[in-house]
């Protein structure tokens, strides 16, 4: 079993729900991209009787683990849809909650991924975010743009981006990519 596999099986039996995984590619093509969209991190802070930020945090460290898997399994691309337009829909204490965890989590790792050889980029709409998580934003994208271990598509204050995006891509479900890992 790969380390991705260890990977999605120990989040299917402990972290349930913590982030829901796409695969974008052919059945004629070894997988490239995953796409990752950060799902149920409330309910499994809730299921725990914790703050729906704890379950927040909880998603970005798994998506530490996924980002550090993937550069070892040859993956190319990561593409994380972490929060939407919609999003700005939460209560605030849960929107800043989230604005000052994604600035952190840029202050924090951006170090290691730099050294790890990702290239970051984000999609969305960087204009209506503070401009502290721009210039962070701006500044980890330039300093990682020449990295070509992997590439990590931060999708943060997205639109109608991802269902276009989607359109180009074949999402298949979980056991599908394990499947496809397998064959490796
Ligand atoms: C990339 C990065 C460092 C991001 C940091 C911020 C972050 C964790 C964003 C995810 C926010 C979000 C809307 C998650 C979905 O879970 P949910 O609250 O909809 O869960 P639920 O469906 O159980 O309510």
């Amino acid at each position: 079993m790969t380390k991705m596999q260890q990977l999605f099986s120990s989040m299917k039996g402990k972290e349930k729900n913590l982030a829901q995984t796409s695969l974008v590619a052919s059945e004629e093509q070894p997988v490239r991209h995953i796409a990752i969209i950060m799902d149920g991190n409330g309910r499994w802070a809730t299921k725990r009787h914790l703050p729906r930020l704890a379950g927040h945090k909880a998603g970005v460290t798994a998506l530490r683990r996924v980002v550090e898997c993937a550069a070892d399994e040859n993956i190319q691309m990561l593409s994380v849809y972490a929060f939407s337009t919609e999003n700005w829909g939460r209560p605030k204490n849960e929107v800043e909650g989230l604005m000052r965890l994604f600035w952190e989590t840029i202050r924090s790792d951006l170090e290691k991924l730099h050294r790890d050889g990702v290239r970051l980029r984000h999609l969305g709409r960087l204009y209506d975010l503070s401009p502290d998580i721009q210039k962070a934003v701006r500044e980890s994208v330039e300093l990682t743009k020449d990295n070509t271990r992997i590439g990590l598509n931060v999708c943060f204050n997205y639109g109608g981006e991802l269902s276009s995006w989607m359109r180009f891509g074949r999402l298949l479900p979980m056991g599908a990519i394990l499947r496809r890992l397998a064959r490796k």
